[in-house]
């Protein structure tokens, strides 16, 4: 009785289990990740990350990214308070123990938009989350998306398109991801995270009923 009591606090302390979110740069994370939070305001919190790239048009600090300088990164890091982090494309990227913990104190569904070396540090913490692979229909497409964009220089599409074919192959290791979702249409992709992520947002809807 008193074990089983102590076992639900701990259980509502921790929160409901996070999602991992990997794939190429330009495969469509933020667009997929935007939609289900806005639809799921409730269930889903994005775990804003920190990041020494500059920010784009329309990002916000504190809400797309933290922007911080690498050196203010790296102290932060030195001092334990990053549960991963990773350099991308020559800029530094983590999340932070803090970013994590604000989502799971809300009680809800804790995101994580993280690149391949991300998902590696994490399997080797106790944070136990779903990990989902979104991936372009073809290297082509995803080219022609990120040039769309318009986000990046030259050198920077470069430099993902390279660190793209990596993270492809990556992935194919078997058991790397419990779910693949290739992002051709993007409702049929939606559809298809909706579908696998069905039975964690009713749990945490049912949890939110009864409480
Ligand atoms: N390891 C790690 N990767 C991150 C983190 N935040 C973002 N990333 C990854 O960094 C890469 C670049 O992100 P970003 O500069 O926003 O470019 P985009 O993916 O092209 O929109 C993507 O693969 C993200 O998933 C983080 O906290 N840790
Ligand atoms: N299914 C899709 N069809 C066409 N364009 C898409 C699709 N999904 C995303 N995009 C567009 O492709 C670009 C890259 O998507 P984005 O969400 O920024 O990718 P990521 O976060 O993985 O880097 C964006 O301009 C976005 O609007």
């Amino acid at each position: 009785m008193y074990l089983r009591h102590f076992t639900r606090l701990f259980t509502a302390m921790a929160g409901p289990r996070p999602v991992v979110f990997s794939g190429p740069s330009g495969a469509g994370k933020s667009t997929l990740l935007k939609k289900l939070i806005k639809e799921h305001e409730n269930v889903f919190g994005f775990s804003v990350s920190h990041t020494t790239r500059n920010p784009r048009p329309g990002e916000e600090n504190g809400r797309d990214y933290h922007y911080v300088t690498r050196e203010a990164m790296q102290a932060a890091i030195n001092n334990g308070e990053f549960i991963e982090s990773a350099e991308f494309s020559g800029n530094l990227y983590g999340t932070s123990k803090a970013a994590v913990q604000a989502v799971q104190a809300k009680n809800l569904i804790c995101i994580l938009d993280i690149d391949m070396q991300g998902v590696k540090n994490i399997k080797k913490t106790d944070l136990s989350p779903m990990y989902i692979s979104i991936q372009p229909p073809s290297m082509e497409v995803l080219e022609k998306r990120l040039r769309d964009r318009n986000t990046e220089s030259e050198e920077s599409l470069q430099k993902r398109l390279h660190a793209a074919n990596v993270d492809m192959e990556l992935s194919k290791e078997p058991g790397m991801f419990d779910v693949v979702i290739v992002n051709d249409n993007l409702e049929d992709a939606y559809k298809n995270l909706k579908q696998a992520l069905l039975e964690e947002i009713n749990k945490v809807k049912k949890a939110k009923a009864s409480s």
